[in-house]
């Protein structure tokens, strides 16, 4: 993935990323903060309860004391257990509700990004972060930012008691405090760069996990499920190496702050002692000393661990950061020109010449010049990687030609919102894609708001109907994930029906490759001939019945045009065109 800018940024300013999704709650987030704040003020006032119990409950044996002691620690509890509860509920709440927002617009930009990106990019390594990532920050949400603010809050409050108790003894709490600190800021730098290390190697194994089983037909044919496996278990054998760096560099973050922490409570415990029997101090000054000191201590271990969850939140906001900083390559510009309403469906290219930009030594195609007239069908035919494909690809806008334009309706496609450009033209894909849906709501994806008897004459004009009523649920027929449970032809009259129901002024044809039987072959042939009946026309063409119906045949090879005429007169011409005709087309030649 390209590094954006926002890469470089560093440390914890990446979870600025999080205040705009924070923002609509502030409600919200104000009362899980007073709740928070309650919260830690009755712990402290435990400590008070504490020393109450056993100054003023134990001393004279008085029951009434020892009663009304015990009481007010139970109120205190009662409290707590309320301020605690609303705390958690509301810092949940906003959590699930930012990680769900944040997925959402995540999502919403990886979707229009350009297909030049998805050249490039793993989907596996992109649902990770939207997953996973995103997990991390609704963790850091929902529990760590919370947890934190509550241990410094009683971490705060719990040493300034330890002050008004012993000044002496919390002079020793004090002197271990930047033992504690100190490599908590030390080990935190270097847990982010570890976990975004251990982050990268979870997207690989989602990528590695997506590709096998997108193509798990492919894996098991080759009977390759043994390769699968050892490809897998690599790229997970170094993600458990990668998260092992991090857990050791944390171990050893947790022995310092542990030993360090009640290693200084045993010594105090020690020099309180001396003091309570010296009679300088009582029991339960004591006893509150240590449930401050231990509040003390247990705060800084909490916020040292909480620290490296705040570490591994911030490399996940700086992955999805620089998923959200690419832009897309192909955009409307900043004042569109309107495309001529209604569409004459007039198409030309004009000088083209275009390279992949993964493939920027290898010209898909060179001074490509082609005007489609109103109405005409022109088929595009030629020898595999011709670059056939590459023009249905350009006059989409899925990419920009390095020279030349292309034009529709004479206007330059560059200067027009690709929304509106799109909407003049239907594609009926090689390999068309039916998602795991009903029947119904796959041809209803051609125009969303087609009523069901217009989705039944879209199946009907495109030969689908017959096959669809034979499903077992007819129309509500579940299709399965990619349509798995259709046959090519099928697939393909789906994709036809989609587009009857777009009706739009140019169509866009790419005839599957794979050999449909007989008569499905016949079936998709009528549909498209309906379709393309008073439509300006481009089909990428394999069949003879195509090329004998097309108003003009283009010839390609190595991305340029080489001949151009009706079968007829390419067969006499005897040239390419007719080289590739008794090849391709020897079923009905
Ligand atoms: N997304 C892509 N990234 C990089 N190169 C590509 C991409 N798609 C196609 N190409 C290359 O561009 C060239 C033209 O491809 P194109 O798909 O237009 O050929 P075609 O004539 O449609 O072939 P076919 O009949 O086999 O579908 C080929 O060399 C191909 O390898």
């Amino acid at each position: 993935m390209t590094p954006p800018a926002s890469g470089a940024q560093a440390g914890v300013a990446s979870l600025r990323l999080l205040l705009p999704h924070l923002r609509p709650y502030a409600a919200r987030a104000a009362g899980a903060a007073v709740a928070l704040l309650l919260a830690a003020g009755l712990v402290l006032a435990l400590g008070q309860g504490l020393r109450r119990l056993v100054d003023e409950g134990f001393a004279d044996g008085a029951p009434g004391q020892l009663d009304r002691a015990a009481l007010f620690l139970f109120a205190v509890v009662a409290a707590l257990a309320v301020a605690t509860s609303a705390r958690f509920y509301l810092v949940s709440w906003l959590g699930e509700r930012v990680a769900a927002d944040v997925r959402r617009d995540v999502f919403g930009h990886v979707i229009g990004l350009s297909p030049a990106f998805f050249d490039t990019a793993r989907t596996g390594d992109i649902l990770s972060r939207l997953t996973a990532d995103v997990a991390l920050l609704q963790a850091l949400i929902g529990s760590a930012i919370s947890m934190g603010l509550r241990n410094v809050l009683t971490g705060l409050g719990a040493f300034a008691m330890l002050v008004a108790t012993s000044p002496k003894l919390a002079g020793v709490v004090l002197v271990v405090v930047p033992f504690v600190v100190g490599p908590l800021v030390l080990f935190g730098r270097r847990e982010r760069r570890l976990s975004r290390t251990a982050q990268e190697r979870v997207a690989d194994l989602a990528a590695t996990a997506e590709e096998a089983l997108n193509g798990l037909r492919t894996v098991q044919a080759f009977t390759h499920e043994p390769l699968e496996r050892a490809r897998f278990s690599a790229e997970a054998e170094r993600s458990v190496e990668a998260a092992l760096r991090r857990v050791a560099s944390r171990s050893a973050l947790i022995l310092a702050v542990v030993l360090l922490g009640f290693g200084a409570i045993t010594f105090s415990l020690w020099v309180g002692g001396r003091d309570v029997v010296a009679g300088r101090m009582t029991g339960g000054e004591l006893s509150a000393f240590v449930f401050y000191a231990v509040l003390v201590a247990s705060s800084g271990a909490t916020l040292s661990e909480l620290w490296g969850e705040i570490q591994r939140a911030a490399a996940a906001a700086d992955r999805l950061a620089e998923l959200l900083a690419v832009r897309p390559a192909i955009a409307a510009p900043p004042s569109p020109r309107r495309l001529p309403s209604p569409s004459a469906g007039r198409v030309a290219f004009e000088a083209v010449r275009f390279a992949y930009p993964t493939r920027p030594g290898a010209g898909a195609l060179d001074g490509f010049t082609l005007r489609v007239a109103p109405g005409e069908t022109v088929a595009l035919v030629g020898p595999s990687g011709a670059g056939k494909t590459t023009v249905l690809q350009l006059l989409m806008r899925f990419y920009d030609p390095q020279a030349g334009r292309v034009l529709v309706d004479g206007v330059d496609i560059r200067a027009v919102d690709p929304a509106d450009l799109r909407a003049r033209l239907g594609l009926v894909p090689q390999e068309p894609v039916v998602f795991g849906a009903s029947a119904a709501e796959n041809i209803r994806y051609g125009r969303p708001d087609a009523t069901d008897a217009e989705v039944r004459a879209a199946a009907e004009a495109a030969g689908a109907a017959a096959f669809i009523a034979a499903l077992p649920r007819g129309y509500d027929t579940h299709l399965g994930a990619r349509g798995a449970t259709l046959s090519g032809g099928q697939r393909q009259r789906i994709a036809i029906a989609r587009a009857v129901l777009r009706d739009p002024p140019i169509l866009l044809l790419d005839e599957a490759t794979s050999a449909l039987d007989a008569e499905s072959e016949d079936a998709v042939r009528r549909a498209l001939e309906r379709l393309s009946r008073g439509r300006t026309t481009l089909v990428v063409a394999h069949r003879l019945a195509t090329v004998r119906r097309a108003d003009r045949i283009v010839v390609m090879e190595a991305g340029q045009i080489v001949a151009t005429g009706t079968h007829a007169e390419l067969v006499r011409e005897g040239g390419l065109y007719a080289r590739l005709a008794a090849l391709q087309f020897s079923d009905g030649a």
